[in-house]
């Protein structure tokens, strides 16, 4: 299943936030998108994911549903949003229940997911006993649990220290290598942008303008051995935003 932006623009009041975005995110790809503060990224996530009408253009999504996908575009955010009351697996189960899973059938998904993202022991554990990043896994368990097509991921490492992202990112890396998935993942973070995406589509500042598309043909899990290459990569992409990012610095600084 693709999910295909198609010259999106976007207004809050009289400000233009969004400006003619056209972009596909195709089957198993990971699309990265970066841009200074306030340019519109989750903006454009949230719009991608039927959250918020854009002013012109159109979301839509293309191609037969995966088998079982209960839903199609599933949001992880950046703050885990899980609920304290419940378990590792109650967490996860009730994105079932919603669905109207028969407990027979939970069972089953839960433990695969959780299999998957290397929380089989702490199912019975509640948030409050666990560190950011397994609450993070949970919520990636979460979203895998109803087999979307396309994950739409807003700076979902962002609230992790730099050593529990580079776990994070290893795992993310190894779940994809396994069975692949597709995302658009918005993030601040150019290492993020280079070790996990595909394409990275570099926004201008306010009004989001596609900038540039990075292309990176090397599979994710090389990225890892190959350091110096990805270090350019992202020096490539940091000399595309610099000017923007000042700029967007400036106009921040203005309005405070
Ligand atoms: N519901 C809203 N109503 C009015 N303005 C909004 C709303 N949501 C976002 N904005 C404004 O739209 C612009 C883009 O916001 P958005 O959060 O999409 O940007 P971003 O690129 O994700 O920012 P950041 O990198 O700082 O997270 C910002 O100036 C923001 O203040």
């Amino acid at each position: 299943m693709q999910l295909i932006l198609q010259n999106i623009t976007h207004r809050y009041g009289g400000s233009t936030v969004l400006d003619d975005i056209s972009l596909t995110v195709d089957d198993g790809e990971i699309v990265c998108i970066v841009g200074p503060s306030g340019c519109g990224k989750s903006t454009l996530l949230r719009i991608a994911g039927g959250l918020e009408k854009p002013g012109g253009g159109k979301a839509l999504l293309s191609g037969p549903t995966p088998e079982g996908s209960l839903n199609p575009l599933t949001y992880i955010f950046q703050d885990f949003a899980l609920l304290p009351w419940r378990t590792v697996e109650g967490n996860v189960s009730l994105v079932l229940e919603d669905h109207g899973i028969a407990r027979s059938e939970r069972t089953g998904i839960i433990a695969d997911v959780l299999a998957r993202t290397n929380l089989s022991d702490f199912a019975k554990a509640l948030p409050r006993q666990l560190s950011g990043g397994m609450k993070q896994r949970v919520a990636i368990a979460r979203a895998l649990a109803v087999k979307p097509a396309i994950m739409l991921m807003d700076e979902p490492l962002s609230a992790l220290d730099s050593q529990t992202r580079e776990l994070l990112m290893d795992d993310l890396v190894a779940l994809w290598t396994r069975e692949r998935f597709s995302a658009c993942y918005v993030t601040h973070n150019l290492n993020e942008a280079v070790r996990l995406g595909r394409r990275i589509i570099v926004l201008s500042r306010r009004p989001g303008r596609i900038r540039d598309i990075v292309e990176i043909d090397m599979p994710l899990a090389e990225r890892v051995e190959r350091l110096p290459e990805l270090e350019s990569l992202q020096r490539r992409v940091w000399e595309i935003m610099r000017e923007e990012a000042r700029e967007a610095d400036r106009e921040i600084t203005d309005v405070a």
